[in-house]
C-alpha cells in the first residue's frame, strides 16, 4: 500500500484538516511549555509541535500528552535522525516534524505507524517527501523564498500533495496561504511571541484566538 494511504497518516490528515494550524513551540528552555501549550488549548489549537533543539523537549512533551488530553496531537519537531524517530516513539509522540528530508527517517517512522510532517522546498524535494511516505509536506522555509506567491507556484503540478507552509508564516499572511490552497500552516515566533521565556500570556491568548478563528474559516 502507498505510505501516503496508510492508516496512520489518514487519520493525522483528518485531524490536522479539523484544526489547519500547527503551533510550534521552540526555545532556550521548556520552562513555560505547559503553560503556553495550556493557553493554546484554551484558544481552540490542538495540534502542538515541540521541537527537540529545545532542552528537555521529550520530558516537556510526556507531560502535554498526559496533561493536554487525546483531543490534542502533541508532535516532536525538528526531528532528523532514525535515533531521534526512535526516542520520540518511546515518548510516545503522536507525530513528527522534519525540517529536511531523509528517507531514512520516514522509512523509521513508517515502521512505528508515526505520521511525518516531512520538510521540503522545491518542487523535487516535496514530491520526494510525498513519494516516500510523509503524511504532509512542509514547505520550509516559505517565508524567505516567496510566501503566498511560492506556494500557489509549487502548488499547481503537485495539486495533491497537502502543503504545510512553515517559517514565517505571520499572523496577516494565514488567511493568503490557507485561500491558496495550504492544508495547514504551523507557525512558531509569529504566534507565540515571547511567552516561552515569560512574556505575557495575554497576548498570546489573543495572538492564538484570532489564528484559530482565521483557521476555522477554512476548516
Ligand atoms: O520551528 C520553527 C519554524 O522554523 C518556523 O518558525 P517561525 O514561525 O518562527 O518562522
Amino acid at each position: 500500500m502507498r505510505a501516503a494511504l496508510k492508516k496512520h497518516n489518514i487519520r493525522f490528515r483528518e485531524r490536522l484538516a479539523a484544526s489547519k494550524v500547527i503551533a510550534i513551540l521552540r526555545a532556550e528552555d521548556a520552562e513555560y511549555f505547559a503553560d503556553v501549550a495550556q493557553v493554546l488549548y484554551d484558544a481552540g489549537i490542538r495540534v502542538i509541535e515541540a521541537a527537540l533543539t529545545t532542552p528537555g523537549a521529550l520530558d516537556a512533551i510526556g507531560q502535554l500528552l498526559r496533561e493536554l488530553g487525546p483531543d490534542t496531537m502533541v508532535g516532536a519537531g525538528s526531528v532528523r535522525t532514525v535515533s531521534d524517530v526512535d526516542n520520540c516513539a518511546a515518548a510516545g509522540v503522536d507525530f513528527l516534524v522534519t525540517p529536511t528530508f531523509s528517507a531514512g527517517v520516514l522509512d523509521r517512522a513508517q515502521q512505528y505507524g508515526l505520521p511525518v510532517v516531512c520538510g521540503a522546498l522545491t518542487p523535487t524535494e516535496i514530491d520526494a517527501a510525498w513519494r516516500r511516505g510523509a503524511a504532509v509536506v512542509k514547505v520550509f522555509p516559505i517565508g524567505p523564498v516567496g510566501g503566498v506567491g511560492y506556494l500557489r507556484a509549487v502548488r499547481a503540478p503537485l495539486p495533491e500533495i497537502p502543503l504545510v507552509p512553515t517559517g514565517g508564516v505571520t499572523m496577516d499572511e494565514v488567511e493568503g496561504y490557507l485561500g491558496a490552497g495550504a492544508f495547514a500552516v504551523a507557525a512558531a515566533g509569529p504566534l507565540i511571541g515571547d511567552a516561552l521565556c515569560g512574556g505575557r500570556l495575554d497576548e498570546l491568548t489573543r495572538r492564538a484566538s484570532r489564528l484559530a478563528a482565521l483557521a476555522g474559516k477554512f476548516v
